[in-house]
């Protein structure tokens, strides 16, 4: 068995970015890995750069040891990682050779191994139920038989820091133990995840200056530190940090290898990814959350969909003069992009910012600019909400600019009855009189529920005439009920997402009637996309909305 070192990244062996993502990341409570999937994860994360893998404990758990047979049969071909194998030192009371857990560890053929063992001298005299001498000599013997048989070994020393704190002397011996017998690494691990960032790196500068041996670290989140914890040891001197896609592990989860890159790269200036690797921080996250089936947390540091997303009107003030006022980076430089999110706390720069996203140019008109917040303002304070209905503001934005989208059909009026027969389902039929390519067209046509029949009899009307309709779907539609102020009526808000297959759009109406609601934010997505198809009449809150009467059209029926 050849060492070896993990390759192409900037600073090669100076700097271990270690994840654990298959390992710790799985004792995560819900997530559940086939070996297909553990393949998966370690190609991205290779891709991404990371120096280390850390793919299972072979020999403890059946899928770990076919992922370790499968990726040394071939399946696995990585350009940037070492893979790495865990496991435990030898049982109390054998040798390391007669220890079948440490021989699964060599059949693995992974070049690199983790031992972990404990430091903590309560772990020791009560979990293991054996002396300190005993647990120094289980360290010293399977690290030996491990570097002997050619593998490169790192040292997890379990529980480190609250064992240092109990009884220094016994956490030391155990350091001095593995690194004696070869270690390369001593990964100082904070297993319960109770410290705190300045205890920590203060503990970590004593243990490097006492020893003067390679450290690492190793960061549980149970204070919500973990991330801090990590960078604090970087800056106290370890140069090996193992961290987890997305923060995942057991109990309150890892040091989210996501953050600590981040902060690595652009805080720290350390080049711990291969040339363009940060920018795929982003990318990586989300495709690993994918293979997790966990849905990735939009506030995510770095990483999220709105780690660089702007609600106060006073941001994209400043925002519109200099991203970088209110961005701690370049979104970019990981591989995320900054949002405006228009709301009731937009103000004038909001809305320019956003029009130039959407394709509406507001720059240099005040008036439009201050009438358009003046509704959107309005709107929002009735129930209406354009964070996540960027179509419909697009079209408020349009009407304000002098630019408004035309509307393919014009309603002249839509009736919906509900039909409730005893033994049989409940049926909805909708008939909608609309106005489309110069002529009257009434359609009836049933549906489960008014939505979707008003839906169906529109589609009805307007499907001759419209050769794009039956490419759009109805690709999500969310209702909440809005409690109205003392003395009003509650409000129904509907989100409708459509897609043509290439786009995704949404659309939001606002009504005391959930049909009438549901109509205004339907009408809006068709107008949308007849924006990037064809010419019609106008629409969009605010402005005279589809559902109005008086088109020039020839009643046609
Ligand atoms: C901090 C961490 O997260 S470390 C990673 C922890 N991960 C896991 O535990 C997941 C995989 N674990 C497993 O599949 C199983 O627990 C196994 C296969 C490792 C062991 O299973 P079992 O043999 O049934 O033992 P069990 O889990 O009940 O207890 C662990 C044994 O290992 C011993 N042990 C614990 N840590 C160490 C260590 N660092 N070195 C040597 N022995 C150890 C314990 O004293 C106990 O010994 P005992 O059986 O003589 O009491
Ligand atoms: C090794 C490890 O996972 C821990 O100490 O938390």
């Amino acid at each position: 068995m050849t060492r070896q070192e993990p390759a192409d990244t900037p600073l090669g062996d100076a700097f271990h970015l270690y994840d654990t993502t298959l390992r710790d990341g799985a004792q995560r409570e819900g997530i559940s890995y086939s070996v297909q999937d553990k393949l998966a994860v370690a190609r991205l994360l290779d891709e991404l750069g990371v120096g280390f893998i850390e793919g299972g404990w072979p020999g403890a758990l059946p899928k770990d040891t076919e992922f370790f047979a499968r990726a040394a049969k071939g399946e696995l071909q990585l350009k940037h990682a070492a893979l790495v194998a865990f496991g435990a030192t030898r049982k109390a009371g054998t040798t390391a050779e007669a220890d079948p857990q440490v021989q699964a560890l060599l059949d693995s053929e992974a070049p690199v191994v983790t031992l972990v063992a404990k430091s903590d001298l309560r772990h020791i005299e009560r979990a293991l139920r054996v002396d300190v001498d005993e647990a120094c000599a289980m360290v010293k013997d399977t690290v030996e038989f491990l570097t002997k048989e050619g593998r490169r070994v790192f040292l997890d020393a379990e529980h480190f820091f609250d064992g240092y704190a109990y009884s220094p002397e016994t956490s030391l011996r155990i350091l001095d133990a593995a690194a004696h017998a070869g270690a390369d690494v001593l990964v100082l691990c904070d297993t319960n995840g109770g410290q705190l960032p300045l205890g920590l790196a203060e503990t970590v500068r004593t243990i490097k200056e006492k020893t003067g041996f390679r450290l690492g670290i190793h960061c549980q989140d149970d204070t919500s530190c973990a991330v801090a914890n990590s960078v604090a040891a970087v800056q106290a001197g370890v140069t090996h940090v193992q961290c987890t896609a997305n923060g995942y592990g057991e109990r309150a989860g890892n040091a989210d290898l996501f953050a600590v890159t981040g902060n690595l790269v652009t805080k720290l200036g350390l080049d711990v990814l291969p040339t363009g690797g940060a920018a795929e921080l982003t990318r990586v996250s989300h495709a690993l959350a994918e293979i997790a089936n966990i849905a990735p947390y939009t506030h995510q540091a770095y990483v999220g969909a709105s780690a660089f997303a702007h609600k106060a009107g006073l941001h994209a003030s400043a925002i519109k003069v200099d991203p970088l006022l209110y961005n701690h980076i370049d979104p970019s430089s990981v591989g995320n992009d900054m949002r405006v999110l228009v709301t009731e706390m937009a103000g004038r720069a909001s809305l320019e910012l956003k029009g130039r996203e959407l394709g509406v140019d507001l720059a240099g008109r005040p008036e439009a600019l201050t009438s358009a917040i003046t509704k959107v303002k309005r709107l929002e304070s009735e129930g209406w909400s354009f964070e996540a209905a960027d179509a419909s503001l697009e079209l408020l934005l349009r009407q304000e600019a002098d630019v408004p989208a035309e509307a393919p059909f014009e309603l002249e009026s839509y009736r919906v009855v509900l039909d409730h027969r005893a033994d049989a389902e409940v049926v909805a039929e909708a008939t909608v009189k609309v106005h489309v390519g110069g002529q009257r067209v009434i359609a009836t046509a049933e549906g489960i529920g008014p939505v979707h029949a008003l839906d169906a009899a529109l589609r009805k009307a307007l499907s001759p005439h419209l050769s794009w309709l039956d490419s759009v779907e109805l690709a999500d539609y969310k209702v909440r009920i809005l409690q109205g102020h003392p003395g009003t009526d509650a409000v129904t808000r509907v989100l409708v997402q459509s897609t043509d297959g290439e786009r995704e759009w949404t659309t939001v109406g606002v009504h005391g009637n959930i049909v009438e609601a549901s109509w205004l934010a339907l009408c809006d997505a068709l107008v949308h996309k007849s924006t990037t198809v064809a010419p019609g009449l106008r629409s969009g809150p605010g402005a005279p909305p589809p559902g109005t009467p008086g088109s020039p059209a020839a009643d046609v029926d």
